[in-house]
C-alpha cells in the first residue's frame, strides 16, 4: 500500500499541516496498536505525505504515552520512506538561542520503560545506530530551513540561526529537568534536551525509514544563570511562532525530497540484523512484523 513518500510526526504546537491538498483521514490499526491520533494523507506540491500528530489532535498524549511503535509501522504500512519529525526542544548551549532551528545528528535515550522495539516474543534483531539521523534527509531540512529563513521578512530583533549537528538528549519528562540534571546534560555533551525522539528514531531504523528531526529551540532548560527557566508557558509562547515557520519549512523539504528522493543508507539498514531465520518464527511474529520483514534480509 504505497500511499505516502514522506511522513511527518508533528509535536509540541505542530498538530496538522496547512500545506497537505487532497486530504483524507485514515484510522491505521497495526499490530502494535492504534497511533497518537488518525493520520491525515494527502499532498504536497504532489508529494504523497502522511501525517500524525504525535500527542494526538489536541496535545492529551505524554510523552510516555505517545504511540511511537504504531506511528511509525502505520507510517511504514503507508510505504513512506522519509521521516520529518518535528520537535520543540530545550537549549543546553549559549549559542543555541531560542527559536533557532537545530538538526540534531546524535541521540542520548535517558527514557525509562518505553517500548523501543518492534522486534522480541520469538525475533531477534541487533542493529546500528551509530548514526542515528539519515544526513540525505537532514541535508534537505537545512536547504529547506535556509531557503525559508532567506525568504522571511525579518520580523525578530535578531536573525534566527540554523545549526546543522548537536546531540538531543532525551528524558522522560512530562517534569522539566532539575538544574542538576540540566548541568549533567551538558556536562555530557548534549545540545538539545527533548522528551519524545527516543524510540521513534530508534524505531524508524527499525522500519528502514530515513529519519530527521527538525528540532525548534522554545527555552533554555534551567542551566543559564541569566534566562528564564522553561515553564511550559514560556515553551508555548515561543511554540507558535516555531510552528509557524516549521510549516514552511517543511513544505519545502517535503518538495525537495519528493524531486530528489535521496538514497539513504536507512533503507537498507537491516540487511543482516536478523538473527531468527523467518522460518523460525511463529506464523504470528512473521505476520506482526510483516510491514517490516520485506527486503529486510540479506
Ligand atoms: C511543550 S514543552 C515539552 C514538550 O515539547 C516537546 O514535545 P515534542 O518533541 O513532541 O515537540 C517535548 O519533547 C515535550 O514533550
Ligand atoms: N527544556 C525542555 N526540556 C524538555 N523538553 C523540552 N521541550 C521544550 N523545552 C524542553
Amino acid at each position: 500500500m504505497n500511499q505516502a513518500l514522506v511522513g511527518v510526526i508533528g509535536g509540541s504546537g505542530l498538530y496538522q499541516m496547512d500545506a497537505l491538498e487532497d486530504v483524507q483521514e485514515a484510522v491505521i490499526n497495526t499490530p502494535f496498536g492504534m497511533p497518537s491520533d488518525p493520520l491525515v494523507i494527502g499532498r504536497v506540491h504532489g508529494v504523497p505525505v502522511a501525517f500524525v500528530a504525535r500527542h494526538g489532535r489536541g496535545h492529551r498524549l505524554l510523552p510516555s504515552e505517545v504511540a511511537y511503535c504504531a506511528n511509525i509501522y502505520a507510517l511504514k504500512q503507508l510505504g513512506v520512506r522519509y521521516v520529518l519529525s518535528v520537535s520543540a526542544v530545550g537549549s543546553l548551549k549559549e549559542d543555541f538561542r531560542p527559536l533557532d532551528m537545530v538538526l540534531p545528528d546524535q541521540f542520548i535515550d535517558l527514557t525509562r520503560g518505553r517500548e523501543s522495539t518492534f522486534f522480541g516474543r520469538g525475533a531477534i534483531a541487533h542493529f546500528s545506530m551509530a548514526q542515528p539521523v539519515c544526513a540525505a534527509t537532514a541535508d534537505i531540512l537545512a536547504r529547506a530551513v535556509r531557503r525559508v529563513l532567506e525568504d522571511e521578512p525579518t520580523k525578530t530583533s535578531r536573525s534566527l540561526a540554523l545549526h546543522t549537528s548537536g546531540t538531543y538528549v532525551c528524558i522522560e519528562g512530562p517534569q522539566f529537568s532539575t538544574q542538576a540534571e540540566s548541568h549533567y546534560y551538558r556536562s555530557m555533551g548534549a545540545g538539545v534536551i527533548g522528551m519524545t525522539n527516543m524510540p521513534e528514531a530508534k524505531l524508524a531504523r527499525e522500519a528502514q525509514m530515513a529519519y530527521s528531526t527538525l528540532a525548534m529551540v522554545t527555552d533554555f532548560d534551567c542551566w543559564h544563570p541569566v534566562e528564564a527557566h522553561v515553564t511550559a508557558s514560556l515553551a508555548m509562547a515561543n511554540l507558535t511562532q516555531n510552528a509557524s515557520r516549521a510549516q514552511h519549512v517543511l513544505a519545502e523539504a517535503i518538495r525537495l525530497l519528493g524531486a530528489e528522493q535521496p538514497i539513504s543508507l536507512a533503507h537498507s539498514a537491516m540487511q543482516n540484523s536478523l538473527l531468527t531465520h523467518p522460518n523460525a518464527m511463529s506464523p504470528e511474529t512473521r505476520e506482526r512484523l510483516a510491514a517490516l520483514l520485506v527486503g529486510f534480509t540479506s
